[in-house]
């Protein structure tokens, strides 16, 4: 389990990226989502000991994380959301090379070890070649193969899927499904569906707080009965915004398909049942009305 109490970080110009975040993280996938800015990386790197947060505490099992980064760091595989740089040396050199660094040291382990991942991540066929001409997914693969050595009980993986195409994110999801039930794995993204689809327990994150915690399933049925559909022409968008609470809309065939949040049926509306998606989105328009509020003030 990681727990989280009160963790708080603001950066030396001022922007407050984590406000009094608490989160209790049990074992399995856990879902991160939130928004371009949200401060998921920062709660990220915050959590793998990387940055020490301007408050607040962060326990992993018995590690007091803040106080002992290294003993997290043992236990920890971390997918960051940019590499940076990508070497020019095989997949297989470069794993074996990281095995070194986290402790593998005998060559037969070594080499079974690599040899496992590089299955487990598909990439044994390209194992020979170099890591800078692989694909985004072929990269998101590696980066959760360097995460797997050393059998790691808290596995990070920040924004995975963006860039990636359906069937390599179809890929890459079903690698992190695969993973265990037996370690915790947080998945932070800013794609509604990686949620929907993996996570049993779910967070979102907006303007560096948490806004809602719970299972996606929990959190769909708290909106049962409250959403509704219509499909008006694509020049009626501003109006329907200015009527009513739209919290998603996507154009279909020209048209656009709007829904909006209320108790009870506006007129011209059909009840639809409410997705993740809508969840999420009139969570961020909850956040976002006490700024407008204040704007407009
Ligand atoms: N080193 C830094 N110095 C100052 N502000 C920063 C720094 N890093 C991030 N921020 C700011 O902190 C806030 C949270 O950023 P963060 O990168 O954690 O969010 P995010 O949810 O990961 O967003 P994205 O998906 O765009 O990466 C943003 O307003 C960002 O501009």
């Amino acid at each position: 389990m990681l727990e989280l109490a009160g963790v708080s970080h603001v950066y030396p110009n001022g922007t407050r990226a984590l406000d009094n975040v608490t989160l209790s993280i049990p074992r399995g996938m856990f879902g991160l989502l939130g928004p371009n800015g949200a401060g998921k990386s920062t709660l990220m790197r915050t959590i793998a000991g990387l940055q020490a947060p301007t408050s607040g505490s962060i326990r992993f099992g018995d590690i007091d994380v803040l106080a002992e980064p290294d003993m997290l760091r043992r236990t920890l595989g971390y997918l960051p959301q940019d590499f940076g740089v990508y070497p020019r040396i095989s997949a297989y050199r470069m794993l074996d090379h990281m095995a070194v660094l986290k402790g593998v040291g005998n060559a037969g382990e070594r080499r079974e070890l690599v040899e496992h991942l590089l299955n487990q991540t598909n990439l044994w066929a390209v194992r020979g070649k170099a890591i800078a001409g692989f694909s985004g997914g072929m990269r998101q693969r590696f980066g959760i193969a360097q995460a797997l050595i050393g059998n790691p009980e808290l596995i990070i993986v920040d924004e995975p899927t963006a860039g990636l195409d359906p069937e390599e994110r179809n890929r890459f999801l079903n690698l992190l499904a695969g993973i265990g039930e037996n370690v915790v794995v947080i998945l932070s993204t800013h794609i509604v569906d990686d949620v929907a689809d993996l996570c049993p327990r779910m967070a979102v994150l907006a303007a560096g707080r948490v806004q809602l915690e719970g299972s996606p399933r929990e959190l769909i049925g708290s909106i049962a009965g409250r959403v509704w559909q219509r499909t008006i022409p694509h020049t009626g968008l501003a109006e329907m915004q200015a009527a009513h609470e739209v919290i998603s809309h996507r154009f279909f065939a020209g048209e656009i398909i709007v829904h909006v949040l209320a108790d009870s049926q506006p007129e011209g509306f059909a009840p639809v049942v409410g997705g993740l998606e809508d969840v999420y989105f009139a969570t961020l328009a909850e956040t976002r009305r006490p700024a407008t509020a204040a704007a407009a003030a």
